[in-house]
């Protein structure tokens, strides 16, 4: 069962192609990495696989269905959730909220005010258990201002994973972490379970080639390699392209 196809894909910015008839296919409880230099166009497949931005051509499904056109919101009802940056996190609110604020912003009900935020039980529930996963359920009352950057990492996981997600694309989750960190949030990745397929955008090589099951190589928008682990570790394309940098 392959759980994201991407087909032909294209986009161009301002007559550049950034993504030149890219394909993809990921198989349903895959761990794929995504690399490539600096500039080759991984997080522009990324806002095109969550609908950020819409492609010039080609298509893009979910579990066989297509969803090319579908709106983010819709993609994320279906199933596709995406770690963003803590920047769009709330600084001053605890983790909790934070979680809840993250499944929110999912849930097809609106928010009610006349019910306060705490005794929403469910929604406390599912944050509390989101948080427990990721190992901070100790700080779910902690300004997530007064967190290390580590566990805000953490939280963005825990956020996706609150969300009950079928794909889940990760966007650089080692990106300024210490070596310990990255060896927590490794940790958490390799224990999430094979329910969730996850798609990896990643430079840090240390901890992201233990995860990597299959490695995509991206530059100047195309694939130009693909293969398992092994394969593109050794395929010297790999090494004139990325390892070389
Ligand atoms: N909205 C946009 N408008 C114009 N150009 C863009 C836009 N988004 C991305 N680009 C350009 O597309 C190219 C690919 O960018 P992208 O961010 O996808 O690369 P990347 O592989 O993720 O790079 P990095 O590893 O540096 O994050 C870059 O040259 C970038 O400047």
């Amino acid at each position: 069962m392959i759980a994201l196809e991407v087909k032909e894909l294209r986009k161009s910015f301002g007559g550049l192609y950034v993504t030149r008839r890219v394909n993809l296919a990921v198989a349903a409880g895959e761990r794929r990495l995504i690399i490539g230099p600096n500039g080759a166009g991984k997080t522009t497949l990324f806002n095109l696989v969550t609908g950020e931005i819409t492609p010039d051509s080609g298509s893009i499904s979910l579990f066989g269905e297509t969803i090319t056109r579908t709106p983010v919101r819709e993609r994320a009802h279906r199933g596709m959730a995406r770690t963003y940056q803590i920047i769009t996190l709330f600084g001053r609110d605890t983790l909790r909220r934070n979680v809840m604020l993250a499944l929110l912003g999912l849930s097809k009900r609106r928010w009610n005010p006349f019910i306060a935020f705490e005794r929403q039980r469910d929604l406390v529930d599912k944050a509390e258990a989101a948080l427990a996963m990721v190992g901070l359920a100790h700080l779910a009352d902690r300004p997530l201002a007064e967190t290390s950057y580590g566990e805000r990492r953490r939280v963005e996981i825990a956020m996706a994973l609150a969300q009950k997600p079928r794909v889940l694309l990760l966007d650089e989750p080692f990106a300024g972490l210490s070596i310990d960190e990255r060896q927590d949030v490794h940790k958490l990745l390799m224990a999430v379970p094979r329910d969730v397929t996850m798609v990896m955008i990643e430079h840090n090589m240390d901890v992201a080639l233990e995860f990597a099951e299959k490695i995509t190589l991206l530059n100047f928008g195309e694939v130009i390699v693909e293969g398992t682990r092994a394969e593109v570790v050794a395929d010297p394309r790999t090494r004139e392209v990325y390892l070389g940098h």
